[in-house]
């Protein structure tokens, strides 16, 4: 006779007892409660099926098994407090796990597009490792000049396409900075933010360096940053490094609410055959990804030749007025404003982040 013990033994063997919740057995009908193990629709479909399967081949068909599968409690909303830096509405920090995955492409396309959809956009170019703002915007070469600015001397944003912009690219020794440790580069980046001339701004995109060293922790301890938009490619090395970053945002003592993931390189159209879609990297592993950690996927963006191009001649593609890429970064655009907006209802406004402990943030040993 079917029993509620072998049940539990049963339940324990397949080891998905510290799932259940709930467990009564009546007859040939179970009746099991059981939290998923992340809120996806397809978690939950995979836990039924798998269940009904493995209940059905120890049980039997006459077994009767009523499943209730709910959704684990969310973790509790970021709390990020008050203070807001004068004139700048919102401050997004676009990061990636690792490099070269296009994180600048990526944030100079999307400072460009909400320029042109009628934003004050500033970008400012937080890696010291690589600046790569001057180029993309053509503008090798410049120096910041000195403003005064209600009796204080204030560093004037380079300006193109709209966009003001600070980088360490346009000061002599840029090419120090690599060797600079967190508190130096954090020092640079504060007084490239606080004693700048960036007037009024909706939005100021952070290109931040690659990975999650503790670079990125003395930045955004000094930064009160309103959420983190991370870019990454389609490979499953450079997902895996995705869930580093959004933990690092996540930590207890950062708690940056993650506005979505962008996928670049997610496929490749040829320039001659602009409809087809090559999927070489693999398809959909960013969208399983974000829809397992809660995140949304704010855009999908191709591999195209005109895009490494357009940045290396220092005009972003999505400029390229009523082209393909065009719609696909405004449409990017569109998902983080919502996203945002989302997050905004539901957060007071930021505050920079005290870190209290660096255990577990340092770089990996090369
Ligand atoms: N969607 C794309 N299609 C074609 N080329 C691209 C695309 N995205 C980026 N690239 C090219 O890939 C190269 C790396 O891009 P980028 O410098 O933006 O990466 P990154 O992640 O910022 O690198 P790092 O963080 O290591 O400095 C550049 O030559 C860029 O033009």
């Amino acid at each position: 006779m079917l029993t509620k013990e072998r049940v539990q033994s049963f339940l324990k063997e397949i080891e998905v007892d510290d799932l259940v919740t709930n467990l009564h057995v009546m007859g040939n009908d179970v009746y099991i409660d059981m939290v998923a193990h992340s809120p996806a629709m397809h978690e939950k479909k995979k836990l039924e099926v798998a269940m009904k399967q493995a209940f059905a081949s120890e049980f039997g068909e006459e077994t009767q098994l009523k499943l209730k599968i709910t959704s684990p409690e969310l973790p509790a909303q970021p709390e990020i407090k008050g203070k807001e830096i004068k004139g700048i509405k919102n401050i997004i920090a676009v990061a990636s796990g690792k490099g070269g995955v296009g994180k600048s492409t990526v944030s100079a396309n999307l400072a460009v597009t909400l320029a042109k959809m009628g934003f004050k956009v500033g970008i400012l170019d937080a890696d010291i490792y690589g600046p790569s703002v001057p180029t993309m915007f053509d503008t090798e070469g410049q120096k910041p000049i000195s403003v005064e600015v209600e009796g204080k001397n204030l560093m004037q944003p380079i300006e193109n396409y709209g966009v003001k912009m600070l980088s360490i690219g346009y000061f002599s020794g840029a090419n120090q900075a690599v060797v600079w440790r967190g508190p130096m580069a954090s020092k640079a980046l504060n007084q490239m933010l606080r004693d700048a001339n960036w007037g009024e701004l909706d939005f100021l995109l952070i290109d931040l360096p690659p990975g999650t060293g503790d670079i990125h922790l003395s930045i955004i301890q000094e930064v009160p940053v309103t959420g983190a938009v991370i870019v990454s490619t389609p490979q499953h090395i450079a997902l895996a490094d995705v869930r580093k970053g959004i933990a690092m945002f996540n930590m207890e003592s950062i708690n940056i609410p993650v506005l979505g993931l962008i996928e670049n390189m997610a496929y490749f159209t040829p320039e001659e055959l602009p409809d087809n879609k090559y999927y070489i990297f693999g398809n959909q592993g960013a969208q399983y990804m974000a829809e397992d950690l809660g995140i949304p996927v704010l855009g999908e963006i191709p591999l195209i030749q005109s895009i490494r191009e357009a940045g290396d001649v220092g005009r972003p593609a999505a400029l390229q007025e009523d082209s393909k890429i065009a719609a696909i970064y405004t449409e990017t655009a569109q998902k983080m404003i919502e996203s945002l907006v989302e997050r905004n209802k539901n957060l007071p406004a930021t505050e920079a982040v005290k870190i209290t402990t660096m255990a577990g943030c340092s770089p990996k040993k090369k």
